[in-house]
This record gives C-alpha cells, sequence and structure tokens, in this order.
C-alpha cells in the first residue's frame, strides 16, 4: 500500500546537527588524508592559543608533546599560557560545533567556531577516547582550576562530562590532551612539523616547544618581544554588504528609524550621506527597521554602488609588520639576503580591507631540501596562520605563478634556495572551503600580491647582480695583486732603476681582494663609489662624454626608489 506525504514525512523527517553533519563530513574541516588531519589538529589548537592569549595581552608560549603509542595511535598534549577558559564555557569550546567568541567583523584567526570541537569530533571518531582538558583562569580575582574529561554528544552537538575535578593552578591557561588514530606525523612540507616552522616566521613574538614522537625536543625561541596590537572590530563598509545584509541588520537592530541603523550599523555612513541615499531611492529613512521590505533593501544597496565612499577604517586591520617578518625569517632561515614588505590597505569587492605582506629570503636555509637539492618554496598565510593545503586554487599561487621570475634573473626558479612569504591580512579573509586552507583569487589581491613580490624581486635582483659583480671584481683584483709586483719588479730590474714605492697603488686597486685576504669587511658603498670614479675617469681618458647626472651608474639606484606599482 502507498504511502501518503504527511506518512512519508512523519516517518523520515529528522533534524541534522551540525556535528552529526561534520561525523559524516569530516573532509569539509580539513580532515582528509593522514597527514593533513594531524596537521589541521596542530593549527587548530595554535591558533586558538594564540588568539586567546594575545587577546589577553599575553605573550603566546605554547607546548606540544605528540606521543607514538602504537603505529598509528597518537596522544597529543597541548598547553597554552592564555587566559584559559571559564567552567562554564569548556565543553561549549569543545562539543558545541559553530559555538565562539570571535562571530564579529574583527581580524582574528579564527572565524567560525568549529576548530576545537572538530579536533574533539576527530579524536572520538578514530579513537573512542574521552578528551581531557585542564583550564585555569581568572574570575573575580581569584585564581581557578578545573580539570575535565568528557565525550562529544554528536546527537545533541554538546558534551558529556565524565569526571571532573577541581585543581589548584599556578598560572592561567589552557591543556587539553587527545587521543588519534589514522593519522600520521610527518616531516614533509604538508607535514605538522613543518607548519609549526612556518607559524614561528609569521610570529615571531611567540616560543613554541615540541616533543616529537621520538622524543626529539625542538625549542623555537622568541624573536620579538612585543605582543601584537589587538585589531579592532570595524562596521562593515556600505560597499561590501548585500540586500540580505542590510534585511538581517534591520531585523536585529535596537535603532527605531532606517535613518539611525544605518549610521550606527555600517562604516562611512553619515547623516548627510543617508540623506542622499533617500533622496535617490525615495524610501522614509525614518521608518522602523522592523518593517523593511526586500525591495527596499535592495534599493539601498543599489545606491551604495553608485555612490563614493571614503575606504574602510584600516585601524581594525593589524599586519606583522616588515620589521617583524624579517626577524621572523631571520631566526627560521639564516639566509644570506631578506627584503620584507608590508603594502597599504586597500579593498577587494568594493569594501572589505585587506593588506599583503610579502618577503623574499635566499640562501642559508631558505626553501626545501628535496633531492639533496634545494628548491624554491612558497609560504602562504592568512592572518599569519599558514595554509599548508589546497595550494593550487589559492589567490597566492596564482599571482606568484603569474610573475615573469625570468625578468628577475632568476631563469630556473623551481632549483633556487628561495621562500616566498606573503600573508594577507582581512577582517573577512575569503576562505574558499570551511578547511581554511585557500584565499579567493579576487583580482585585487592577486593584484596586490604581485606588486609587492615584484618589487622585492628587484631588491633580490640587485643583491645576485651585486654579489656576481664583487666575485667578479675580487677574481681581477687578485690577478693585478700577483702579477703587478713581479711586473714592476722585473721593470726596475731591466731599467736598472730601484724598484718604486707601489703597495699603496696596489692596495688602492686591490682594495677589495686585499680586505678580503685580510678578512677585513669593506663599505660595500665606498668601493662601489671608488669603483664608478675610476670607470668614469678611464671613460673621460679615452674621450668618452661623461653625463655624471644622467649616467647608467645612477639609474638602477633611481628606479629602485620609485614608489610605483610595477607591470609586467
Ligand atoms: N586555548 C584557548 N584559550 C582560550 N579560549 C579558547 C582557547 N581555544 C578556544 N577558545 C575559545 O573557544 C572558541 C571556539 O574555538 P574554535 O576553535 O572552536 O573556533 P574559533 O577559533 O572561534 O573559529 P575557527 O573554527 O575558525 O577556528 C573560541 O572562539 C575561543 O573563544
Amino acid at each position: 500500500m502507498s504511502q501518503n506525504a504527511t506518512e512519508l514525512f512523519d516517518e523520515n523527517f529528522n533534524e541534522l546537527t551540525p556535528s552529526e553533519f561534520f561525523r559524516k563530513n569530516k573532509q569539509m574541516l580539513g580532515f582528509t588524508g593522514k597527514i593533513r588531519s594531524l596537521t589541521i589538529v596542530f593549527h587548530e589548537l595554535i591558533t586558538n592559543s594564540f588568539d586567546a592569549a594575545e587577546e589577553a595581552g599575553i605573550l603566546p608560549e605554547i607546548n606540544i608533546d605528540l606521543k607514538r603509542v602504537d603505529k598509528e595511535h597518537y596522544i597529543l598534549t597541548h598547553s597554552d599560557n592564555g587566559p584559559g577558559i571559564p567552567e562554564d564555557y569548556i565543553m561549549k569550546v569543545y562539543c558545541t560545533m559553530f559555538a565562539g567568541s570571535k562571530f564579529r567583523n574583527i581580524q582574528s584567526r579564527g572565524q567560525q567556531g568549529l576548530g576545537c570541537s572538530g579536533c574533539v569530533l576527530l579524536s572520538q571518531m578514530t579513537t573512542g577516547e574521552p578528551a581531557r582538558v585542564i583550564s585555569c583562569y581568572e574570575e573575580n580575582g581569584e585564581l581557578k582550576g578545573v580539570n575535565m574529561k568528557f565525550k562529544m554528544d554528536v546527537k545533541k552537538n554538546k558534551g558529556m562530562l565524565m569526571e571532573k575535578e577541581y585543581i589548584k593552578p599556578e598560572h592561567t591557561g589552557v591543556c587539553i590532551q587527545l587521543h588519534f588514530k589514522d593519522v600520521s606525523y610527518s616531516l614533509s612540507e604538508q607535514g605538522a612539523f613543518e607548519y609549526i616552522r612556518r607559524t614561528m616566521i609569521a610570529n615571531p613574538h611567540a616560543k613554541i616547544t615540541f616533543r616529537d614522537p621520538s622524543g626529539h625536543k625542538y625549542i623555537f625561541k622568541r624573536a620579538a618581544e612585543i605582543v601584537p596590537v589587538l585589531p579592532k572590530e570595524v562596521l562593515p563598509h556600505p560597499k561590501g554588504v548585500s540586500a540580505d545584509d542590510i534585511l538581517f541588520m534591520a531585523k536585529h537592530t535596537d535603532k527605531r528609524r532606517y535613518k539611525s541603523m544605518l549610521t550606527t550599523s555600517l562604516s562611512r555612513m553619515s547623516n548627510k550621506r543617508v540623506a542622499e541615499i533617500e533622496e535617490m531611492t525615495g524610501i522614509d529613512m525614518n521608518k522602523r527597521p522592523k518593517d523593511m521590505k526586500w525591495a527596499e533593501a535592495e534599493a539601498i544597496v543599489d545606491s551604495f554602488q553608485k555612490m563614493k565612499f571614503m575606504a574602510p577604517p584600516s585601524n581594525g586591520l593589524i599586519p606583522i609588520g616588515s620589521e617583524q617578518i624579517e626577524k621572523g625569517m631571520k631566526q627560521i632561515l639564516k639566509p644570506e639576503f631578506v627584503a620584507t614588505l608590508t603594502r597599504k590597505p586597500v579593498t577587494y569587492k568594493g569594501g572589505v580591507s585587506f593588506i599583503v605582506e610579502a618577503g623574499i629570503a635566499y640562501g642559508g636555509d631558505a626553501g626545501r631540501i628535496v633531492n639533496e637539492q634545494r628548491k624554491s618554496e612558497i609560504m602562504r598565510f592568512a592572518n599569519r596562520v599558514p595554509l599548508t593545503f589546497d595550494q593550487g586554487s589559492c589567490a597566492i599561487t596564482e599571482a606568484l605563478k603569474s610573475i615573469d621570475w625570468k625578468r628577475y634573473g632568476l631563469k630556473d626558479l623551481d632549483n633556487t634556495p628561495l621562500t616566498l612569504f606573503v600573508n594577507l591580512i582581512s577582517t573577512q579573509v575569503p576562505y574558499l572551503s570551511t578547511g581554511k586552507q585557500s584565499i579567493s583569487p579576487e583580482p585585487e589581491i592577486v593584484h596586490e600580491i604581485r606588486q609587492s613580490t615584484m618589487k622585492l624581486a628587484r631588491k633580490l635582483q640587485k643583491h645576485i647582480r651585486s654579489k656576481k659583480a664583487a666575485k667578479e671584481k675580487a677574481m681581477r683584483s687578485k690577478v693585478f695583486e700577483d702579477l703587478l709586483p713581479v711586473i714592476i719588479e722585473e721593470s726596475a730590474k731591466l731599467g736598472e732603476t730601484s724598484v718604486p714605492e707601489y703597495t699603496q697603488v696596489l692596495a688602492k686597486v686591490t682594495k677589495r681582494a686585499l680586505a678580503e685576504l685580510l678578512g677585513e669587511k669593506v663599505e660595500e658603498e665606498e668601493v662601489e663609489e671608488e669603483e664608478d670614479a675610476l670607470i668614469m675617469e678611464e671613460l673621460d681618458e679615452f674621450g668618452y662624454a661623461v653625463d655624471e647626472e644622467n649616467s647608467s651608474l645612477n639609474s638602477s639606484k633611481d628606479f629602485d626608489d620609485l614608489e610605483i606599482d610595477e607591470e609586467e
């Protein structure tokens, strides 16, 4: 007998909690593949510890201990020195999907309220073991500590407490212990160790101690002692909102008129601008937001697109800063050459501001060793967090691959000991998926990455050129140094005169070679100036007109000082 719709629905209709959904779709949390799954766990726990410590004005210090119980069974213990999590929130943080404190228009590493609970879910799904969390925090001026053991109730999207004990803490912080199977620790580019190394480049203010499964202890020391300035929450920009956003604001605002709702919910929106919108759309701006219709929201957004606004305030964006990136790169890569920069804030999609930071390190430990040869590597970051996977579709990869590297003297980029660093700072990083591993290639973002990297590539080209020139000059000087005394002495013998004093002249000609032999450091500019003068004299002697102002000797320097965007 056939069933009617009501019977069918009564029997089959169900609601899926977020935890149930992600239990079936763990790949959407980034948990695909054994190596990647473990790296994502490291990523979630490290970024949370950083966010929490920085928000509390504390220099982050993290201890990670990864023990291998047997081939594929690991126990991860991760502890931080952050402000801790109050007892009532612990199970919400670790067992409720889409719960957190970062659903604001603010620059932070976390955005979605999924990370911690995702790790607990993976642990439970692969081992059936509960999570253990020790949290120490301050409440009403008192230091409190609690040690809890719990599991996640996937059907209810919340925690099930198994054990609880109050402890006497010495300082604030969180320590979490999780069991994992079906994961793998690896030293590869996508492994957990490399994730920590990259994290340290973009976070030189942090300290991480890591004990790997073999028991080896790595201490990544701090290269900077300043807690990054806390980004401010910024209101959305009119050019970055949709009709749906406006309608959502209208339904949830406590303001009584369209006018006050718009001026308090959006940046760059004054009474004058609201009057312009009123004139353009004919909508009465004194109406109650709760009564707003879809067509009105659409008309308001259309008017935004026709208007000119100042760019969004950039105080919501806190870049790492080129000096700090340089410190991070030097500390970890010990390169022969490094150049870094932080661009000015700009916007994508007309209203979301972002900043691109870039760095190039060459020589030393820059690049990656593959088959005993150093190769170039790309390090992608968003809000200081390394992006380790899905590089193919990412704006950073696309931008860097589109640069004509031969133009900068790098004929074989792949086989160059080079690390290319790019960090995107934004309150809304346009990730391509919830796994947050690649950035959408918005044209404005790709443009900024290209410009900043090309600027640094030019500096690198200059460095490689002058290194090559210095080597050639040193070789030439060496020839003089070896031959000139013989020629002078033999000539004196032939001319039957005494040997003239030549050491000073020789020293001048072979200044670089002599200095190098004596282990002295020669002032690059001084030598260059003297050599330039010598060449000028030579040209003059041979009858060539030398126009010093426009001489090609100066042109590269002039070009380098230009603050313009470069087009290939
Ligand atoms: N180590 C920690 N110390 C203090 N608070 C923490 C810590 N870890 C997590 N939290 C709190 O728990 C919340 C939830 O964390 P979770 O990782 O699930 O999501 P998120 O960081 O907000 O976003 P995302 O899913 O994008 O990482 C955070 O918003 C933060 O308030």
